[in-house]
């Protein structure tokens, strides 16, 4: 099976080029002004150039009005919309009737049964991210780093379509992807020298990982 590889916080036209250049399927953006990671819309619609017909362009927004989503999509052209921050099921559908385009809803998970506040979104989003708690006192949402025990993930419906997140790297993606077998990754800080600044070098090296935990799978 075909595993969906989204990098993060993209905001260099080099590490648009390590993504690519290593298979993503996905590339991110962030739309959160806290963020180091923060790129304006139209800078973004830069860079999700380089990606079309390689990766589908996602947009990363926590809570956004329709003001602000009206701004990304029409300037960053995304072909997702990654919804981060405690957008309702009624808002999800509104988001994609609005746009027409696919939502990735988000959950925060530390225990499993966190994992049942997807059940009323089933049907609305079309497909979700399982991400890490934010630690006490950060100011981001996601894109903390921090990883959550991802054993929990081995009670869902096989087919429930996700993205597994939270402090993946080089290092942990082999337990990663042994303990859940997810369908999809999704990576941001791990592959960062300092925060909000992407190595391509250590992009090369978690796709180095990530091709290396799979062969030993399929041996
Ligand atoms: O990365 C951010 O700064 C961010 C800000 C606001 C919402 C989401 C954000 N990041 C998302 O969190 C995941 C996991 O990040 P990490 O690998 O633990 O650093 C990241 O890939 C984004 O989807």
């Amino acid at each position: 099976m075909a595993l969906d590889i989204k990098i993060c916080g993209l905001k260099t036209d080099e590490a648009m080029a390590a993504a690519l250049a290593g298979g993503a399927s996905h590339v991110g953006f962030i739309f959160f002004a806290k963020s180091p990671r923060y790129v304006e819309p139209a800078e973004a619609g830069r860079l999700r150039q380089a990606a079309i017909g390689k990766a589908r362009a996602v947009a990363v927004t926590v809570d956004a009005d329709d003001a602000f989503l009206d701004e990304i999509v029409v300037k960053m052209r995304p072909d997702m919309l990654q919804l981060h921050g405690s957008e309702t099921p009624e808002r999800v559908a509104e988001v994609k009737a609005r746009y027409g385009l696919p939502v990735m809803k988000v959950f925060s998970v530390s225990e499993a049964a966190d994992l049942d506040r997807i059940k009323p979104f089933i049907g609305i989003a079309d497909r979700f991210m399982f991400d890490a708690k934010p630690p006490k006192g950060s100011q981001l949402p996601g894109g903390n780093g921090v990883a959550f025990d991802w054993r929990i993930l081995a009670g869902l419906d096989a087919g429930l379509d996700y993205m597994l997140s939270g402090g993946l790297n080089a290092a942990n993606i082999g337990d990663a992807l042994r303990s859940a077998n997810p369908p999809a990754i999704d990576i941001s800080s791990g592959v960062e020298s300092a925060p909000g600044v992407k190595d391509p070098a250590l992009i090369e090296q978690f796709f180095r990982a990530v091709r290396a935990a799979r062969d030993d799978r399929a041996a």
